[in-house]
């Protein structure tokens, strides 16, 4: 059942505080979604009211059409952010319970248990209180908590915090084969370049508000991209009036902020090479990072 995880209009007070403001967004099947926001702008609180541990004020979520009942959550794999798992239980044990609590028998959670310790490089520890493996591997078998029971929505609170670079990369191929698999995969992080990399659109959350929504293409380049010229004169405005130019600041290279649908970056060499030879002429886009800072001091 390959349906899009849609969230409403949700609203979500704690006392005085706002901590969620008309919250909306959709995850479409497949795809992998990256939801960024500054320490407290909502981003867990958004997902506890996804898996129904917290209720919002105002708003639902549905999977697809339907609204998310009880039986619908445990359909979905959550890793929290707050890691919940119980400390002096055995790995395998304690994995093996959670697939059967989401409805697998005893033959087939074990069996699934053994593949996905495997697969994230922590079978040997099969046996083991989780209590005695490090940080990182803990969070390895938070993940295969949230996997163990084949679900159909992957909603992860920063599964990458803590990692290795190794468990990053086989925490990026897990999420980008689910999503190939046709599940939609939303998870938060502080880490922008991995998001960049990873996700086919982002979300950045700002006080509980939902502030930029896109691919991660068409955020970078929301306001414009830079072409950057180095070689002809500096002191006479010849770009100033051509087409899809926004802004120009002359200088050893000139800095041009242009709208990518509109100018013609053909049309800004010849210009260019009219006022003197053109030894660069590049475009840089700003990274999620600049865009992210950009948007949270609005
Ligand atoms: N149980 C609670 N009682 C009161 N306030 C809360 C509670 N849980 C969260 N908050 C507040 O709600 C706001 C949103 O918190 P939330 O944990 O959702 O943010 P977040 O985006 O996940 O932050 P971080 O990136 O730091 O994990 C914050 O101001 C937080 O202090």
């Amino acid at each position: 059942m390959n349906a899009p995880l849609i969230v409403d209009g949700l609203n979500k007070r704690y006392g005085d505080l706002v901590a969620l403001r008309d919250m909306t967004f959709h995850v479409d099947p497949g795809e992998i979604f990256g939801f960024v926001g500054s320490n407290g702008a909502g981003k867990s609180t958004t997902m506890r009211i996804i898996l129904g541990v917290l209720s919002a004020d105002a708003g639902e979520v549905r999977l697809g059409n339907r609204p998310i009942d009880l039986d619908l959550r445990r359909r979905i794999g959550y890793m929290p952010e707050e890691r919940g798992l119980y400390p002096k239980m055995k790995v395998g044990e304690q994995l093996t319970f959670l697939a059967k609590l989401h409805g697998m028998d005893t033959a087939e959670a074990e069996e699934s248990v053994r593949r996905w310790t495997d697969r994230l490089g922590v079978g040997s520890r099969y046996d083991d209180n989780v209590a005695d493996l490090s940080l990182g591997n803990q969070q390895r078998v938070q993940l295969a908590a949230a996997l163990v029971h084949d679900p159909e929505v992957l909603v992860l609170d920063e599964p990458f915090s803590g990692l290795d670079p190794v468990a990053v990369d086989v925490m990026s191929d897990v999420l980008k084969e689910k999503a190939a698999e046709g599940i939609p995969v939303i998870f938060s992080s502080h880490q922008l370049d991995l998001v960049q990399r990873l996700c086919d659109r982002v979300g950045i959350v700002t006080r509980g508000e939902m502030r930029a929504l896109g691919t991660v293409d068409a955020l970078r380049s929301r306001d414009g991209i830079t072409l950057e010229v180095t070689g002809p004169r500096a002191d006479v405005a010849w770009a100033d009036a051509l087409p899809g130019v926004r802004e120009a600041a002359y200088g050893e290279t000139i800095r041009l902020l242009v709208d990518p649908d509109v100018v013609d970056d053909q049309q800004i060499l010849a210009a260019a090479l009219d006022h003197g030879p053109v030894h660069r002429f590049t475009t840089s886009t700003p990274s999620l990072t600049d865009m992210f800072r950009e948007v949270v001091s609005a």
